[in-house]
């Protein structure tokens, strides 16, 4: 049985004072709640102050980052190494975001090279992967996602999936309110689980495959309701502790 993972992606914001408001309201809200695993990506300024404010509440949120880099050390000026990451407390690493994509212009090998990173120092790569409306339109959705998939899987074997996240995140419903239906996510990540399963079927079965694009506490339960949704990964309703836990309660209760 997979756990659900909902995951909540601040993206570029928040403060000191955010950070401290949303992990108490967080903390709060779901307590008691269990069967779902809640993570938290905070831009990587405040996961000091995250991993702090978690440690002291006992929380069982789980601390995750936005990005990682690709060297460990060195003259690489901005750059964050996953060590760094893990200094933290960071866990769950999103990575091949569309965002970071698209205006870092980060190729399907670039994100496979964070992939392999990750894993070779312990952590757990949540992968970005989803089509553009264009390539919805054009009929190319299933194939976009197995090519970034496939960026993985063709260079480090598809046992490389194993214990990592994939996020299903389809970029014309990021942020846009235009979320995929219930059931055009679920026919997609069943898909994708079979592209999977064709080179592993154990590792198809256990692989966590959340939906991302405009989740909200009113449309949560329908996607968890579908057997190959495992969870979310959720931008703006994670900005607010009651929409983010209702998302995580609902993952609960689905998946129970
Ligand atoms: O990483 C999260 C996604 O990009 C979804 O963002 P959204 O929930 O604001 O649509």
């Amino acid at each position: 049985m997979r756990r659900p993972l909902v995951m909540g992606n601040w993206k570029l914001n928040g403060s000191k004072a955010m950070v401290a408001d949303l992990i108490k309201g967080l903390d709060a809200q779901l307590a008691g709640v269990e069967g779902v695993d809640v993570a938290i990506a905070p831009p990587v300024m405040y996961l000091d102050l995250a991993e702090q404010l978690l440690g002291k509440a006992e929380s069982k949120i789980l601390l995750g980052s936005q990005n990682v880099d690709v060297n460990a050390s060195g003259a690489f000026t901005g750059d964050i190494s996953p060590e760094m990451l893990k200094d933290f407390g960071a866990t769950h690493i999103i990575i091949g975001h569309s965002e970071r994509r698209d205006y870092h212009a980060e190729s399907d090998e670039y994100v496979a090279k964070k992939f392999a990173f990750l894993k070779e120092h312990g952590l757990v790569p949540v992968l970005c992967i989803g089509e553009s409306e264009a390539q919805n339109e054009a009929g190319e959705t299933v194939a976009v996602c197995a090519r970034q998939l496939d960026a993985v899987i063709n260079t480090q074997g598809v046992e490389a999936l194993n214990g990592a996240v994939i996020a299903y995140e389809p970029i014309w419903a990021i942020g846009t309110g235009k979320a995929a239906t219930a059931e055009d996510a679920q026919r997609i990540h069943a898909e994708i689980r079979a592209h999977i399963a064709a080179k592993s079927e154990e590792v198809a079965k256990n692989v966590v495959i959340q939906y991302g694009g405009s989740v909200k506490p009113e449309n949560a339960e329908a996607y968890f309701a579908q057997p190959d949704i495992d969870g979310a990964l959720v931008g703006g309703a994670a900005l607010n502790a009651e929409s983010f836990a209702a998302i995580a309660k609902a993952a609960a209760a689905a998946k129970a």
